[in-house]
């Protein structure tokens, strides 16, 4: 794409967001609950339209050169993801449900499967800053210094005399193979020599002969022929890979040279804009700051004379905080702003006898309202999209966009170069409030000379900064440092030492197969409870952690979670989505399984001290991923006997402590894993993990692209003899990682010889799959089961009950009035 195209895209985008502001309003006003439907659909339509914007815009800002709009492209990306978690929040709110089923939605908009995929920015990984890299580079050397000990533990030396007779005994092994194999050639020969003694040689005249020649070489000639014509026909209609692999790759590549390219320029530019600004401040500073600083002080003695002249005293100086002087020039006179000063602790007052009013008649409404509702036995609820915190950095971005960028985009080659003009105003203001810091200081002094010498008025206590409501201070508790004296890098590298910061695999989460449900809103309409498909699982890891993890404007701006449990049979690769939770965002990885804590910082000071270090050390160089492994453990019911030794629950109350701590710009994650959590405790386990996802048995459309892409992740491209659907039908029941597994032995090296000779066919999976124990009917239905007592479960349950009476109730009536 040329660099006009993704101006184009940035321009279109505005056409779309613009469109969503203008329904952002109507969402606001609050529906009956009769209307749930019609406000899911509204819901599920708008987070749509947010997740392509989130496309749009990640694309422009990987590829837009000029710096100034990267900039801009920049906040609404991160203002846009953070919208589309608020309304991920307000669809689980409002369907209480983890997943959700917009297939209908999708169908209406015209868009594909492919368009609720939540995309990942590509800055995540692009933009990583040098500490990052640094803390790898420091962890490898931690665990490189300690390799040498493992190795030498782990290594089992064999003896000479052995090694000799394991190497005789495979030479023998293959010399008997090869002997084997030409004596069976041997003896076919021989047979087929005997067949033809016995059956007497077919005499054929020249005629006969010509035509079964003929025969044999038309009919080979016309399957070629009517292969070939398939082929070309399902290559064209997209149901088979084009053979034009090399063409294909090459347009690949050089498209991704031209994406590097203009990443590399990216680089330049902003270089350039960097060095500008300095420039351009200093210059500012140095030609307009005198007179800036002149004009200030001019305008503020002023004020202070209008202000004497009015009510008889100067004025009180509007506080630092308050923006100081800024106040006064905010368009208004000064004998308003002196005014609003004094107002201000007369409204605080009136404000809180009011409210205190209020209170008292709320409560008595309330009281009355539920006597009401009591009596008239119904309860009307009303659906609402809470206020949302992105939309007003979004409107803004917006806005600038419209003010400075619109008009000037045009041109199929839109210059690169920064502004100097925009800088330039940008610089001002900067420089402006940098002088006023300075001037504010200077006429406080002189405004306590003036008090002193014309109204013999001794210095006035400062008024308090207007406190923010709701934020009372003081009542957050402080977490006592229990390592004050320790610097980050000696806390990491004993926690690497002890085995509690781990080296994560880089793992890809679009690596993590699954295809959607199709049926989603079918199976709704029948009354069945429609299980989330791989497909959501990877979608709801994207949203709740990796767009949380990978940008602190996001984490700051989106609702907040702090931990998330998945739960889900063996080998439906939890920690597959862990390792890739930590490859996207570049997190540190930690892991407190309780198997991992055995003989670790014993005791019950070692347990806090532990739990301490790691969420320490995990908030200093955040991103961070804390782990627990087996998470049920450490809220079991009844310890069973095997897991007395490692004490699993030593951590479970400095863990909800610590969990409490985290505030919104803290991006640590707590992730917990577990294939039995009925063995814990429901309350204490869902008090921990905010949000958990149930991970079910793959369904059929899953199955089919697991079984392909794994065959394909080996380097083999199925062929037609390959029935891939009766693979997927015959493996129900089975993991991903069952699937894995058996694609691995039957995919041996000599079977990997063997394959332009022979073809793969479904059967020689068969007798691998045998072998394995599948996810058995009980085990899945005791998972769903459990998910229905957390506190989601529930309330989806009761939901689901509640409808379901509604509506037999509305049966019921009918028939009546029938009769
Ligand atoms: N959806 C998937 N796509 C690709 N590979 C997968 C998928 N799910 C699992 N795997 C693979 O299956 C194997 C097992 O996965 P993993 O160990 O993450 O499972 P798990 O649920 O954590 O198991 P356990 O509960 O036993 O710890 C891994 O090699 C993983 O890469």
């Amino acid at each position: 794409m040329s660099e006009g195209a993704y101006q184009r895209l940035w321009e279109s985008s505005h056409v779309t967001l613009q469109e969503l502001l203008d329904q952002e309003q109507t969402l606001l006003e609050p529906v009956p609950d009769q209307e749930r439907q019609t406000f899911q659909y509204r819901l599920g339509s708008l987070y749509l339209h947010y997740l392509g914007l989130l496309r749009c815009f990640d694309t422009v800002y990987d590829q837009l050169v000029q710096p100034q709009k990267r900039r801009l492209v920049r906040r609404l990306l991160d203002s846009v993801a953070g919208r589309v978690l608020e309304l991920k929040d307000e669809l689980v709110r409002v369907e209480l449900c983890e997943t959700h089923c917009l297939d209908l939605v999708l169908q209406d908009l015209k868009l594909t499967p492919a368009d609720l995929e939540v995309p990942i920015p590509k800055y995540f990984l692009l933009e990583q800053s040098t500490t990052m890299q640094e803390q790898r580079l420091m962890l490898a050397e931690i665990l490189s210094r300690l390799e040498p000990v493992s190795s030498r533990k782990s290594f089992t030396g064999m003896h000479r005399t052995e090694a000799i007779i394991l190497i005789q005994r495979a030479e023998r092994a293959r010399q008997g193979r090869l002997r084997a194999t030409f004596m069976q050639e041997i003896r076919r020969d021989e047979e087929r020599d005997r067949r033809i003694r016995e059956d007497g040689r077919h005499k054929f005249s020249q005629g006969q002969e010509a035509v079964t020649i003929q025969k044999v070489w038309k009919g080979y000639l016309q399957r070629r022929r009517t292969q070939q014509d398939r082929r070309t026909e399902m290559e064209f209609i997209g149901m088979l890979p084009s053979p034009n692999q090399v063409e294909h790759l090459s347009i690949i590549s050089q498209a991704c040279q031209g994406e590097d390219g203009r990443r590399i320029r990216q680089m330049e530019k902003e270089e350039e804009f960097q060095a500008a600004m300095v420039k351009t401040h200093d210059s500012l500073a140095e030609t307009e700051g005198p007179d800036m600083k002149e004009k200030m002080k001019e305008q503020i003695r002023q004020w202070f004379i209008e202000c004497h002249d009015l009510t008889g005293r100067f004025p009180d100086y509007p506080d630092e905080s308050l923006g100081g002087s800024y106040l006064i020039f905010a368009d208004k006179t000064p004998e308003q702003v002196r005014m609003e000063l004094e107002m201000q602790v007369q409204e605080n007052k009136k404000r809180e006898k009011a409210k205190s009013k209020e209170k008292e008649k709320d409560e008595k409404e309330k009281k009355k309202g539920k006597e009401e509702k009591a009596k008239k036995g119904e309860v009307d609820a009303a659906l609402q999209v809470l206020p949302s915190r992105c939309i007003p950095v979004i409107s803004a971005g917006h806005e600038e966009y419209l003010n400075i960028w619109k008009n000037r985009c045009g041109g199929v080659h839109p210059s690169q170069n920064y502004d100097s003009e925009t800088l330039r105003e940008e610089k001002r203001k900067e420089v402006e409030l940098e002088i006023r810091i300075q001037v504010d200081e200077l006429m406080r002094q002189e405004l306590r000379n003036l008090r002193l010498a014309v109204d013999k008025e001794e210095e006035r206590p400062l008024r308090a900064p207007k406190k923010t409501p709701g934020k009372k201070p003081g009542i957050k508790k402080k977490e006592k440092d229990l390592t004050p004296n320790r610097s980050v890098e000696s806390l990491y590298e004993e926690l690497a030492i002890a085995g509690l910061v781990r080296k994560s695999e880089p793992v890809a989460l679009k690596d993590y197969i699954g295809d959607c449900l199709y049926l989603g809103s079918a199976l709704s309409l029948a009354k069945k409870l429609p299980m989330p498909s791989l497909f959501d699982i990877r979608q709801n890891v994207a949203l709740y952690a990796v767009l949380r993890l990978g940008s602190p404007d996001i984490h700051t701006m989106a609702p907040l979670i702090r931990s998330i449990l998945l739960v889900g049979p063996s080998g439906m690769g939890k920690k597959m989505l862990v390792k890739a939770v930590c490859t996207e965002t570049g997190s540190n990885l930690f892991d407190l399984s309780p198997d991992n804590l055995l003989g670790k910082y014993p005791g019950r000071n070692g347990a806090q001290m532990m739990v301490h270090i790691v969420f320490k050390v995990a908030r200093l160089l955040q991103p961070s991923v804390i782990w627990i492994g087996n998470a049920e453990k450490n809220f079991y019911k009844k310890i069973p006997k095997e897991d007395r030794e490692i004490d699993p629950k030593r951590i479970k109350k400095d863990l909800t402590k610590a969990l409490r701590l985290l505030t919104p710009g803290d991006r640590v994650m707590l992730i917990g894993t577990t294939s039995r959590p009925q063995l814990a405790e429901i309350r204490g386990l869902c008090q921990v993990y905010e949000r958990i996802l149930l991970m079910p048995r793959p369904d059929y459309a899953s199955r089919y692209v697991l079984w392909k892409r794994m065959i394909e992740a080996q380097g083999i491209q199925p062929t037609q003899r390959l029935d891939i659907s009766a693979l997927a039908k015959v493996s129900d029941g089975y993991t991903p990682g069952h699937i894995l597994q058996a694609i691995q032995s039957v995919l041996s090296e000599r079977r990997f010889l063997q394959l332009s000779k022979r073809p793969l066919v479904a059967s020689e999976f068969l007798g691998q799959l045998s072998k394995l124990d599948p996810v058995y009917r009980e085990e899945e239905e005791s998972l769903k089961d459990w998910y229905f007592k957390t506190p989601l479960g529930k309330k989806n349950m009761k939901h689901r009950m509640d409808q379901l009476e509604a509506e037999e109730a509305k049966l019921t009536k009918e028939k009546k009035q029938r009769k």
